[in-house]
């Protein structure tokens, strides 16, 4: 009885139901993106802005430090057409200043995530998450936030670009499909 339960209560996310939502700059976060959509499914929206971050590296990292500073929450191109429909919206962003990249700030702002499940997921240069899920958690206090996934991506500072290729991606996919796993999503 007790296994009927459980195989009644996993997986029964359904895909069209099933937002992924992310911020990618050298796509590392975008190959999350795509992983998680291979597996679970739904749709895959990629936040972009009115004006998009300076080409340059250090530049984007001082308009950023900036933004981080004063609050800035930049105006989104993005727009999703009834957020309303979606039960499940995964949420993914790179580490920017050790925070969570104004653009996702402004997304959680912007839109009524009341009951949904929220799933953040995250790529970094090896410095970690910072405050990053930890504000999702603040920006999204009528949700259920659940566990997130992080990795290391690249890093750009040092001409590290897309980094989640070849054994990295398999391994990425590998702890991703146990992540899903074990938040029952699959
Ligand atoms: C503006 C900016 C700030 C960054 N700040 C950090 C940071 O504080 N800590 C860190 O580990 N990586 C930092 N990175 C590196 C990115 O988090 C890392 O390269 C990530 O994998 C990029 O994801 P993407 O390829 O999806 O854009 C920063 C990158 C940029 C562009």
């Amino acid at each position: 009885q007790t296994e009927r339960v459980e195989a009644a209560t996993s997986s029964d996310i359904d895909p069209n139901k099933t937002l992924i939502v992310y911020l990618s700059r050298t796509n590392n976060t975008k190959a999350i993106a795509e992983m998680i959509q291979k597996t679970v499914g739904g749709k895959l929206v990629a936040v972009e802005l009115q004006t998009p971050y300076p080409e340059n590296y250090q530049a984007t990292v001082a308009q950023v430090a900036k933004e981080n500073e004063t609050g800035f929450m930049p105006l989104l191109k993005t727009k999703i057409d009834s957020i309303q429909k979606y039960d499940v919206v995964f949420i993914g962003f790179p580490t920017w200043g050790m925070q969570l990249p104004p653009p996702m700030k402004s997304f959680l702002k912007q839109y009524n995530l009341t009951g949904k499940t929220i799933i953040p997921f995250n790529s970094n240069g090896g410095y970690g998450i910072g405050s990053t899920f930890e504000t999702v958690k603040q920006l999204c206090p009528d949700s259920r936030v659940l566990e997130g996934y992080s990795t290391r991506g690249g890093l750009e500072r040092d001409g590290q670009l897309l980094m989640i290729k070849e054994e990295k991606a398999k391994q990425t996919e590998t702890e991703i499909e146990n992540w899903l796993q074990k938040l029952k999503i699959i």
